[in-house]
């Protein structure tokens, strides 16, 4: 068993970036700028958001956070997003999810400028992923990609199956693991609640990716052996004896499918840091294309 340490890689690739960003500083051109917008005092976006500020300080980004009350209505969020796409000192932007009850989420993100939008989540940019158009991939798919990509797995004509069918995740993740080249050249099951047989279905996978959010879904007899496990899940659970009175848990059974596994990602520390490394990619990708534009 291998296991895919997005820890180790994402470190990597902060390393790669910051390289980069240190040659525009000996240049005196301008470094990429990423803002990020949080509604709301969710505990976990709060962190998810946090760690990508800390992240751009660690290569050397600039970032800036917005906060904005849980009562924001959409409009407000709206003028928030149109200020973001015409301040010409950001290069990128990201709206964190979910967004509260009062606010359309497809509304708001049909606003961001699909030149700012490092998520990848405008359905300009998700049209062009789908046609294979150069454009800002979703990070956390952007991760999964990078992590098979440095470890030199094999996909071409494996069988993926996909568990769940998010915007975020599930979705793209099924759409780019069929596209031609590698990683991808796979044959792809998307699964969701409403797929009949589902083990069945998973037991015959090659790599199986688990974007569901059940801890402990994924058991070792539903594996096959030698498969490739990408666990996607991140689901709090409150634990009093660890010190932020919580632990993060994912949506495989880590202890005993890594016995069957020939690949597979922890939770934590596999592919939480790569959607973190994979931000900061776009966001510097972001940065080159409006200095060459
Ligand atoms: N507009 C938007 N873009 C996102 O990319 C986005 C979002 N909204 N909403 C929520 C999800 C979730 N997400 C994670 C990022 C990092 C970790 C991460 O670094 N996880 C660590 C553990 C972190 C912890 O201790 O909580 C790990 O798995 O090792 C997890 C989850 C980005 N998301």
């Amino acid at each position: 068993m291998v296991l895919l340490d997005g820890k180790k890689v994402s470190n990597d690739i902060k390393n790669e970036i910051k390289v980069e960003v240190d040659k525009m500083k000996a240049n005196n051109e301008k470094v990429p700028h990423l803002a990020a917008v949080i509604v709301g005092d969710d505990g976990a976006s709060l962190t998810y958001v946090g760690s990508k500020v800390r992240a751009c300080e660690r290569v050397g980004f600039e970032s800036t956070m917005v906060r904005l009350p849980h009562t924001t209505s959409e409009i407000e969020l709206l003028h928030k997003i149109q200020e973001l796409n015409t301040n010409d000192a950001i290069d990128g932007f990201i709206i964190q999810l979910p967004l509260p009850p009062q606010i359309n989420t497809q509304k708001v993100l049909m606003a961001v400028d699909p030149s700012k939008d490092v998520d990848g989540f405008h359905p300009e940019n998700f049209g062009r992923m789908a046609l294979d158009m150069s454009t800002f991939i979703p990070a956390t798919p952007f991760g999964i990609l990078e992590l098979l990509e440095r470890y030199d797995v094999d996909t071409k004509g494996k069988h993926t199956v996909v568990i769940g069918r998010s915007h975020i995740v599930g979705r793209p993740m099924s759409i780019l693991m069929s596209r031609k080249g590698w990683p991808g050249n796979s044959t792809v099951t998307l699964t969701h609640s409403n797929t009949k047989n589902i083990t069945q279905i998973i037991s015959q996978a090659d790599i199986v990716i688990s974007a569901l959010g059940v801890p402990n879904f994924l058991k070792a007899e539903m594996v096959r052996d030698d498969a490739v496990v990408i666990d996607v899940g991140i689901t709090r659970v409150d634990d009093e004896s660890a010190p932020k009175g919580y632990r993060i848990v994912g949506d495989v059974d880590f202890e005993n499918v890594s016995k069957k596994a020939s690949f597979i990602t922890p939770v934590p520390g596999g592919v939480g840091p790569m959607t973190i490394a994979m931000l900061l990619k776009n966001t510097l990708l972001a940065r080159e294309q409006r200095a060459g534009a």
